[in-house]
């Protein structure tokens, strides 16, 4: 070790060792708090026992709150605390909630007069949650306080009062290193008289140069100004995040949820839903939320589990999901929900009733007649049936004569309803209703689409012929009942027939039984409690199971929402606010004008903020630069995101011989060697099935994906298959080759196929420069 060395090292130590005791009186502070909380459970107890409905109240208020208090501190002790600012004296000395200094902005007396020397006048610790000590002195900041927005937003260009800014690294109690990096780098400053130091280069890069899992990480201790803008933009209206591959809009749109709630806990209790295109993105990102503190309120879901009952990851054929995916469904479906009436086994052509003795009918025309006169309506097709159901009794009542003789209103009233419930009561009746009126399931009316000459019919000037037999051909999978695997694109069809049908009426359920109706005696009474914190738990997994709105949505990967996935998803924030973040030059959409009107439909008339990040913290230059050649092919003129770092590995090109297998394989193997985390192979979705096949036994850092399942996930390696195959499989093709080049974070191999048409250094014709 050389000096310079040496004398690095010993300040590093220095620094840790001050970072360490900071850290031990976290813990000594988080543990007096548990006892706290322990104790207040423990209190709680006594005054159950006490029994009166005072004392009762009183104690599950404090149940609620220290069992809540508990079960964070426990779950947050991980990597508690991550960052720390040295600041300048701030203008108006005036101190926030959190105990910090409030101005944003320099004072004028905190650099000496000769611009160069400073005195840190405050230092902030920031974590996952905020830690006062017992005199209300900051311990740690929020992340999401405002004091610890500088962490966040200062560089050097525009500092603030941050001098220094320093991302702590521990593990569990123990303190494992930190990285600085210096805001004012001009200033010589003082921190209790001794001269600030500065350890490392920077937390960002080493952050990056992490080896991946298949689950996401917060990047809490790192997130960059124009995250940060994103993540603490004002909740109402519309947020709208732009920005190429890998510049963070995933993991922000997280944050920010995070974020809302703690700014409005109350308002966002009401849920948050996270969209996102695929099960494979939701099992990524599902850890980061509960690292951040934040579980039970937001619910990640997939585009194809958005609605209850569904599971959908079967992905149709280009041709037929622009089909199902086009607003052109709409006008169909709306012609099937109704066409579906027609559908019961066997219709009868009349219906014959006896009622007090006579034989009542009516023909075929009348009801037709009556029909008609319902469906003019435009309620619900289910929530119609009362009405048919009546007029039919109008009809067979007047055919009765039974009111002709009547003059006095009340006693026309009264044989009127004894005559209804005689009808009703037959058992004919109810047979014909059930066949001339089905209740109708979103299911059963989808299925009804796998008839090509009822959906001819049904989409008559709206589809071609040849769209009817694909759209038909695919539905082939579901009985009559519409059971069986759903596409990912059925399932906004069902959720649009199920507005359009209505909910049939449910059987109904015993009414759950309030605690409260049970409080007889003491035994009852202290059981009452127990129950309430068990409640607790199970609570924020019912809501979510219960709820269909949501206080604030949150869509990833915007651009790949089809204009009936739009309206799915409006109608869960129809009084919500929004984040929308994405990437056109990602779209698989064929359509992207039909996706934007679609998209404004949704978003209606709330105001809109729109941000883009500029900087990609995924790939490496080397494999950013040979994307942008697709770029440039897929989106003319469009600027890709600067990437941040270089690692000096180029891409490497292979040119499958005859065994396309043995080559894909050869090459996940070598990537397997040469880093420590995941490999990702990206074949056309057509071959996703064989693909798997190609890898088997090679272990589980692995993964075959289809080009659609590429979305949003990274890898440390990928491979590429056949760049043509994947372009050629759509007409958004190149974007989806975009996104399939763009997964690595640190080494890429592309395998190309003759269709590639590789040059001799084995570089495919779309990959060329
Ligand atoms: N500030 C940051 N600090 C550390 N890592 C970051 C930061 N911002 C982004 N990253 C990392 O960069 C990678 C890409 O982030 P993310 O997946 O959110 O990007 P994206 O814009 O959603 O990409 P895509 O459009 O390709 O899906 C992730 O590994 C993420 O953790």
């Amino acid at each position: 070790m050389g000096a310079q060395d040496a004398v690095q090292q010993a300040v590093r130590d220095r620094e840790l060792v001050v970072e360490q005791a900071h850290l031990d009186r976290v813990y000594h502070r988080l543990e007096e708090k548990i006892h706290e909380a322990e104790f207040l459970m423990d209190d709680a107890e006594k005054l159950a026992k006490v029994g009166t409905p005072g004392a009762l109240a009183e104690r599950d208020a404090q149940v609620f709150q220290a069992s809540g208090y508990l079960s964070r501190l426990n779950s947050e002790f991980e990597d508690f605390l991550f960052g720390r600012i040295d600041l300048l004296t701030g203008k108006d000395g005036k101190r926030g909630p959190d105990g910090a200094f409030t101005a944003t902005e320099v004072a004028d007396d905190a650099i000496g007069e000769d611009g160069s020397t400073a005195v840190i006048a405050e230092t902030l610790h920031i974590g996952r949650i905020g830690v006062l000590d017992t005199d209300y002195a900051p311990l740690v900041i929020d992340w999401r306080a405002p004091a610890a927005a500088p962490f966040y937003r200062s560089t050097p260009k525009d500092p603030g009062r941050v001098v220094r800014r320093r991302v702590i690294r521990s593990r569990g109690r123990r303190v494992l290193g930190v990285e600085d990096d210096l805001m004012r780098p001009e200033l010589s400053a003082t921190l209790d008289g001794t001269e600030l130091a500065v350890v490392g280069d920077g937390a960002l890069m080493a952050s990056l140069g992490r080896a991946r899992s298949h689950s996401m990480r917060d990047i809490v201790a790192s997130i960059q100004a124009e995250q940060d803008l994103v993540i603490r933009a004002p909740a109402p209206g519309v947020t709208e995040v732009g920005g190429g591959p890998g510049t963070g809009k995933t993991a922000v749109a997280l944050h920010r949820a995070a974020y809302l709630l703690y700014q409005d806990r109350r308002r966002y209790a009401g849920g948050i839903l996270v969209v996102s295109p695929t099960p494979l993105l939701v099992s990524y990102t599902e850890g980061v939320l509960p690292s951040l503190g934040e579980e039970g309120q937001v619910a990640i879901r997939a585009v194809g589990s958005l609605v209850d009952g569904a599971e959908a990851d079967t992905y149709d054929e280009p041709a037929v999901a622009r089909i199902k995916g086009s607003s052109r469904m709409l006008p169909v479906l709306r012609r099937a929900a109704r066409g579906a009436l027609e559908l019961g086994e066997a219709v009868p052509a009349r219906l014959r009733v006896v009622a007090f003795g006579a034989r009542l009918e009516l023909e075929a025309e009348e009801l037709a007649a009556i029909r008609q006169t319902v469906l003019g309506g435009t309620a619900p097709l289910n929530l119609m049936r009362p009405r048919a159901r009546r007029l039919l009794l109008d009809a067979l009542w007047a055919r009765s004569g039974r009111g002709r003789h009547l003059v006095d209103a009340e006693l026309i009233a009264e044989a009127r309803a004894a005559f209804d419930e005689d009808v009703s009561d037959e058992d004919a009746f109810q047979d014909f209703l059930r066949a001339w009126w089905p209740v109708l399931t979103p299911r059963a009316v989808l299925a009804a689409l796998a008839d090509e000459r009822r959906t001819g019919r049904w989409a008559r000037r709206i589809l071609g012929q040849r769209e009817v037999r694909q759209l038909a051909r695919s539905l082939r999978r579901l009985d009559r009942s519409g059971t069986g695997p759903l596409s990912v694109h059925d399932v906004a069809l069902l959720d649009e027939l199920h507005v359009l049908l209505g909910s049939p009426p449910e059987p109904r359920r015993p009414r759950e039984a309030d605690p409260l109706d049970q409080l007889t005696g003491l035994e009852e009474v202290t059981t009452y409690a127990d129950r309430m914190y068990e409640r607790r738990r199970d609570r924020a997994e019912r809501l979510e199971r219960e709820r269909t709105e949501y206080a604030h949505v949150i869509v990833d990967e915007a651009q790949d929402l089809t204009p009936m996935q739009w309206r799915m998803v409006a109608r869960r924030g129809v009084g919500a606010t929004w984040t929308v973040v994405g990437d056109p030059a990602q779209s698989s959409w064929s359509d992207p004008d039909e996706a934007a009107l679609a998209r404004d439909e949704a978003l209606g008339s709330r105001t809109r903020r729109r941000f883009e990040l500029t900087v990609n913290y995924r790939n490496p230059a080397e494999i950013a630069t040979l994307a942008s050649n697709v770029l440039r092919l897929a989106m003319p003129g469009m600027a890709a995101p600067r990437a941040v770092r270089s690692t000096g590995v180029e891409p490497e090109f292979r040119v499958a011989g005859d065994d396309l297998a043995a080559s894909v394989r050869a090459a996940a193997e070598r990537l397997l060697e040469q880093v420590d985390g995941t490999v990702g192979v990206v074949v056309a979705m057509a071959r996703r099935e064989e693909a798997r096949g190609w890898l088997a036994g090679l272990g589980d850092r692995v993964v075959a994906l289809g080009s659609l399942e590429a979305k949003g996930l990274e890898y440390d390696a990928t491979v590429v298959v056949s760049p043509a195959a994947i372009a050629d499989e759509s007409p958004a093709g190149l974007r989806v080759l975009y996104v399939a080049l763009t997964r690595a974070t640190q080494r890429l191999t592309v395998v190309a196929c003759a269709a590639d048409q590789p040059d001799a250094a084995g570089v495919p014709d779309l990959l060329r420069e």
